[in-house]
């Protein structure tokens, strides 16, 4: 095992292009992180398959790779279409249908049966992520005929999004519950919850996976105006945050979405919640060998914001190129980095921000290794951890030393496996002395440094279960 050339976080959506065995192992050895589900695709038979894959190929491997299981949540969706793809032009008239019995071919069908309650003439729809944008001028029965503002092709299950209107579903959905149900058989523990409005919603799937006894990881997508909103609420509540900007972008004013951006990032580290920057990252790589300008940009721009983590959804899940497109993400990601590594300006940042908050010994403790990380040459940060916590409150000063956490729980290593500039590392069965145990891992990895000095932090509570609790630094001469 290496340690990568990039320290942000890559998650992969996975998908027809990407399910074999080979371009998994692919996608590992070029640096995904996290492999993506998205339960609102595919059926769940083909997903335990997948699951099953990732994890023989990981263990054979010998690599650390979360699986991230997304929830559809009340996503409206266009149904199965009688004929696809189906051209939409501009100015002309199209309806929207809520019937299950036979329709005209050309009608377009709606999974949301109160689709007639929610909307009414003038009201704008936006389907698959905005591409296509229609306007409502008459609703009937269980027709509502619109005018196409801006047309493109259409295909089945693209999602819809109705901002503005009153839409009658719950953020966490009966369907919801039974794919937890499904997960938690299959023995995964990490959820993104679509559509979440506020720090309830997380909580009630906290709840409901504490009814089963188990303990889950969550994932608060951001991809509402009211969980905008309700930011702060959701980031005490949430285990990790993604920014969903293909919801996102219609929910709100595109215009909106990079200030959005930057602020709840900004937000999250200064918690230490991982943050997770997603959708048409590299967008034009589902199709191309190559990235836009823009794009290029986006992925560097997220990191410099401070993301933990970009994601990529159809580049990977449907794409031409699922590989060469990870290949230029951890591209775009190690410049970056190198960059800031000579600019320094987050750290400065990040200092200034945490001068106005009250500070946990834990913090002084970051704080104080940040500051041995600008002074010395310090090879590694070295982190015995039971939950993960001191991992990732040194990381939120994307430090260029590699954190490398050691734990006995398996689940912490996958949470981990988010987080920013952190290399995760399990420890099977029990350790009498962190320091020994630690040293013989990078032994076993061929990443032990003799000579090098090596930062050692700890809490008496490591291994005992309890969160965080870093009260030991020690500097360390490698012989
Ligand atoms: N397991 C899958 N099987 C088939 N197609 C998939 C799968 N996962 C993703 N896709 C395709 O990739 C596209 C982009 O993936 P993404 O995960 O962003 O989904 P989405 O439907 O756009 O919305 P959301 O992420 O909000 O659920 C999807 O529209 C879909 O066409
Ligand atoms: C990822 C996702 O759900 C979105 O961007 O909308
Ligand atoms: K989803
Ligand atoms: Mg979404």
């Amino acid at each position: 095992m290496m340690l990568a050339d990039h320290k942000t976080k890559i998650v992969c959506t996975i998908g027809p292009s990407s399910s074999s065995e080979e371009v998994l192992r692919a996608l590992i050895l070029r640096g995904m992180n996290v492999a993506r589900l998205n339960f609102s695709h595919g059926e769940l038979c083909h997903h335990r398959e997948i699951i099953h894959r990732i994890r023989k190929i990981t263990s054979e491997m010998d690599k650390i790779v979360a699986i991230l299981v997304d929830l559809p949540g009340p996503k409206i969706r266009v149904g199965k279409l009688a004929k696809e793809p189906l051209l939409l032009q501009q100015g002309e008239t199209v309806v929207l249908t809520t019937s299950k019995e036979a329709y005209d071919e050309s009608f377009i069908p709606i999974d949301y049966p109160k689709l007639t309650e929610s909307i009414s003439p003038g009201s704008l729809i936006y389907i698959n992520d905005g591409f296509l944008q229609l306007e409502c001028f008459e609703v009937s029965g269980n027709n509502v005929k619109c005018k196409v503002i801006v047309g493109g092709e259409l295909t089945s299950h693209k999602g819809v999004n109705l901002p503005g209107s009153n839409v009658f579903l719950e953020p966490v959905t009966e369907k919801d519950l039974q794919m937890i149900d499904f997960a938690l058989d299959e023995g995964l523990d990490c959820f993104s919850i679509s559509f979440i409005e506020s720090a309830d919603d997380i909580r009630k799937v906290r709840e409901y996976a504490a009814s089963k006894d188990k303990q889950v990881f969550l994932v608060a997508k951001i991809e509402r105006e009211k969980a905008v909103e309700n930011i702060n609420g959701i980031l005490l509540e949430a285990d990790a945050i993604m920014i969903a900007r293909g919801d996102l972008g219609v929910e709100i004013p595109i215009e909106d979405v990079p200030v959005v951006q930057k602020k709840i990032i900004h937000k999250a580290n200064l918690l230490s919640i991982p943050v997770i920057t997603a959708t048409q990252m590299l967008e034009s790589m589902t199709s191309n060998i190559r990235p836009t300008r823009a794009e290029a940009t986006d992925v560097a721009n997220a990191i410099i914001d401070g993301t933990d983590a970009v994601m990529l959804s159809a580049e990977t899940a449907v794409g031409k190129y699922p590989l060469n497109t990870v290949e230029i993400m951890t591209k775009i990601a190690r410049q970056t980095e190198k960059w800031r590594s000579t600019s320094k300006t987050g750290i400065y940042l990040m200092k200034k921000a945490m001068s106005k908050m009250q500070l946990q010994i834990d913090d002084i403790i970051a704080l104080q290794i940040n500051e041995a990380l600008q002074q010395l040459p310090i090879k590694y940060v070295l982190i015995p951890t039971a939950s993960g916590e001191t991992c990732r409150r040194i990381s939120r000063f994307r430090p260029d030393t590699w954190i490398i956490g050691f734990s006995r729980y398996p689940n912490t290593c996958n949470r981990l496996a988010f987080q920013y500039g952190v290399h995760p590392i399990f420890v099977e069965g029990k350790v009498t002395d962190w320091e020994d145990t630690a040293f013989e891992k990078l032994k076993q990895y061929g990443i032990y440094a003799p000579g090098k000095l090596v930062i050692m932090t700890q809490g008496q509570t490591v291994g005992h279960g309890k969160k965080g609790g870093t009260n030991l630094l020690k500097f360390i001469q490698l012989e």
